[in-house]
């Protein structure tokens, strides 16, 4: 089975195991209106505006400093904006902690490694699962029955997700130990333990071998048609993007020059402009 078909096999045999809080539940549109922010007089991004549907992957594109970074970050609540607004369904978004903007459902991944070396595969997804945990401290200390269910449902949870993203084989290994990619699934199904209705990944197969990187845009697909998670997609890989994404939105000096579909966005004169003296975004 090549990694596309095992991603999608895995994808439709645990869709239905998804049985935790926001899981199942259908993502609602997360809809940025007119979002600028401003650093000491450089406007990094400038009344940006995209919708991102239910269960698709949109992608955010664009040249060097062209505002992606700072896009991502408002929208997983580390960069306030300046002005505009973010909303996820009914939620705003606007001035969250990121703690609240995952309580909301939405989770992220980090463009560089944010693992503990040492914690195991398995420990590292647990801890992604913190925030759906409802046993005390106390009562997990003290070894309480309810405690330990609960520690047994997770980890059975954990198990499926790393047998979704393939990694069911490495889970007692230290992440640390791990080749890059396979660093990368562990951050990617950590995420998913927060069991997400939006996934933000932030250059997901940046610094990966083309085997990796083929592996990891399978696993994405997955997510998006097994789990039906909504996927916001920083990258700089534009084969990956034209492959995976439903939509792209394209940014240049902080402002929204194209968007569409990725073939309507690879033939726009403007986007291939603003690419020029970079790479061109054909695949
Ligand atoms: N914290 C910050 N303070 C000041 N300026 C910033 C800050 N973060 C980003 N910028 C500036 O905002 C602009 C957009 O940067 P951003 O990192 O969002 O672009 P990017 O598209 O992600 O670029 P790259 O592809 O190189 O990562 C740049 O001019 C950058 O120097």
């Amino acid at each position: 089975m090549n990694a596309n078909a095992n991603a999608n096999a895995n994808a439709n045999a645990n869709a239905n195991a998804n049985a935790d809080t926001n899981a199942g539940a259908s993502p609602p549109p997360l809809t940025v209106t007119d979002v600028t922010v401003r650093f000491s007089g450089l406007t990094a991004l400038d009344a940006v505006s995209f919708t991102v549907d239910p269960g698709s992957v949109h992608a955010v594109i664009g040249p060097n400093g062209a505002g992606k970074s700072t896009c991502f970050n408002v929208l997983s609540g580390v960069y306030r904006a300046t002005g505009g607004s973010v909303r996820f369904g009914a939620a705003e978004l606007t001035g969250l902690a990121p703690h609240a903007v995952a309580a909301l459902g939405i989770a992220r991944t980090f463009q560089n490694l944010a693992l503990p070396p040492h914690t195991t595969v398995a420990d590292s997804l647990l801890l992604g699962r913190h925030r759906l945990m409802r046993t005390g401290f106390l009562a997990a200390g003290l070894r309480l029955p309810v405690a330990a269910r609960e520690d047994r449902r997770h980890r059975e949870r954990v198990r499926e997700i790393a047998e979704f993203v393939g990694l069911e084989g490495d889970l007692a290994a230290p992440a640390g130990s791990l080749p890059y990619g396979k660093q990368k699934l562990v951050e990617l199904a950590r995420a998913l333990c927060m069991e997400p209705r939006l996934l933000l990944l932030d250059e997901p197969v940046a610094g990966m071998t083309a085997d990796e990187r083929q592996r990891t845009a399978a696993v994405i697909a997955g997510v998006r048609d097994g789990l039906g998670i909504s996927i916001v997609l920083v990258e700089h890989d534009m084969g990956v993007v034209m492959r995976l994404a439903d939509a792209v939105t394209v940014l240049d000096f902080g402002k929204r020059i194209g968007g569409g579909t990725p073939a309507q966005v690879q033939n726009d004169p403007a986007v291939v402009r603003a690419y020029l003296g970079e790479e061109e975004p054909a695949a």
